[in-house]
């Protein structure tokens, strides 16, 4: 067995209290084998972390993560309007390199933030998997279907992918892949070709994944045309188990909370996409009072506009305070289970936690930062203070990807100046 230890830290047990211990981990299994006093004599190689926090990697439980390459390419306006006007023009001229591309900054990104594992929805799949293996990252990854404005054969196509790729892909990368079917949402995606591959994606065992109820106008043409709120439609679909999960949950009533809740469905809040494409402020508390698996993500980098799950941490805390109208809502430690555990529950993937036989997916923290001064309370700083530049090293599977905020699964430098060539090619070709 091979062994790393990550030794010296402060480390955030699953209940949320901070103990002084080393973490040994069996880099063969890519699992944690033992958190105790002086572990670290033994082990084949060694991590510091002292004046450190080791907490679980975080999980990024809604991305499109080659979406880096539109970073700052159309701002400042609406969800439909910016899909229409400016996102999907340019998504029309992707190509399969460009979304690889696009992929490596991304997850270059999310190494650098402290995140291990995320899921994803986009095209281009293969070219996300093969950069995720190469990254060494876990990811659910998923092609997403939009049937509005295809012909009948065009949109059953890529219903059929979504499915192949799902099927093909599970496992993939050593296990550290897996997938779902991925219907962009209940109004971009006709029912019909839900009614004929919901059923399909059941029999082949994958999850499925959606956004639902982000914008006031997306619950609307849905109760105009079905009489029905979208998680009731939802669920006459079959669209609501508990290995599904949806995104936003923004405009959920309170039935369709109760819903989630009793299907055991999880809901991946995105804070800052919301507020950014001032879609809603979703009901966080309400969800979590009722028993909801909430998650968070980041959504992709062009309504975001980072890859910070720190970030989306103080801003769910912010803004779901706000959304209920009382600061002791979402409070830190709501935040923190959310950015962990709650998202690697929605997605369905067992990191998370730190305890002995969890996968080895950890962040580690440096806490000697002036804005990390005093230190009352670590659950506090890491919802509220810790930013993405303070994360030290990130380590998934048991494999080291970044050693004292060096990447070492990917060259940093070079994967930068490939996505901004795509980028400022994939403009001109959109214009
Ligand atoms: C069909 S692949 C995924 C698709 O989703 C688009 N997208 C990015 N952010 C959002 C969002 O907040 N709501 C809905 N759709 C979004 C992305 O551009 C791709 O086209
Ligand atoms: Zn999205």
């Amino acid at each position: 067995m091979t062994t790393l230890a990550i030794a010296g830290g402060r480390v955030l047990r699953p209940d949320l209290t901070v103990t002084t211990a080393d973490v040994l981990i069996d880099q063969d299994g890519g699992e944690i084998r033992e958190i105790g006093p002086d572990l670290a004599a033994d082990a084949d190689e060694t991590l510091d972390a002292g004046g450190s926090l080791v907490t679980p990697g975080f999980v990024n439980g809604h991305c499109h993560v080659a979406m880096t390459l539109l970073r700052g390419y159309a701002d400042d306006k609406p969800l439909d309007a910016w899909l229409q006007e400016d996102i999907w023009p340019a998504e029309g001229e992707l190509t399969a390199d460009d979304v690889r591309a696009g992929a490596e900054l991304g997850l270059v990104e999310l190494i650098k933030s402290g995140t291990t594992a995320f899921a994803d929805m986009y095209f281009h799949v293969p070219e996300v998997a093969a950069a995720v293996e190469e990254a060494g990252l876990r990811a659910r990854l998923g092609h997403g279907i939009v049937t509005i404005g295809r012909d009948e054969d065009a949109a059953r196509e890529d219903a059929r992918t979504s499915l192949e790729i799902a099927r093909e892909y599970d496992g993939a990368a050593d296990g550290r892949i897996s997938t779902a079917f991925m219907p962009h949402s209940l109004t971009t995606v006709g029912s019909e070709y839900l009614e004929e591959f919901v059923p399909e994606a059941r029999e082949a065992g994958v999850p499925i994944h959606y956004h639902a109820n982000e914008t006031a106008d997306e619950v609307a043409p849905i109760v105009e045309e079905h009489g029905v709120r979208p998680l009731e439609y939802a669920v006459d679909r079959g669209m609501l188990e508990p290995e599904d999960f949806v995104a936003h949950g923004v405009h959920v009533d309170e039935h369709e909370i109760d819903l989630l809740a009793e299907a055991g469905t999880g809901v991946i809040h995105c804070p800052a996409s919301n507020m950014k494409l001032a879609s809603g402020m979703a009901p966080v508390q309400r969800m979590l009072d009722a028993g909801v698996t909430v998650g968070l993500g980041t959504d992709g980098a062009a309504s975001n506009n980072d890859l910070s799950m720190l970030d989306e941490a103080r801003d769910a805390a912010m803004l779901g305070k706000l959304a209920a109208d009382d600061a002791s809502a979402v409070p830190a430690e709501a935040v923190v289970e959310m950015l962990t555990r709650g998202s690697a529950d929605a997605i369905g993937l067992e990191s998370g936690r730190l305890e002995e036989g969890a996968p080895a997916d950890l962040a580690v923290i440096d806490l000697e930062r002036p804005h990390l001064t005093p230190r009352h309370d670590l659950v506090s700083h890491l919802a509220y203070a810790a930013a993405a530049a303070d994360v030290r090293h990130t380590i998934c599977d048991g494999r080291v990807l970044m050693r004292d905020r060096e990447v070492l699964s990917l060259d940093e430098t070079a994967v930068r100046e490939r996505a901004a060539d795509h980028a400022a090619d994939l403009v001109s070709r959109a214009e």
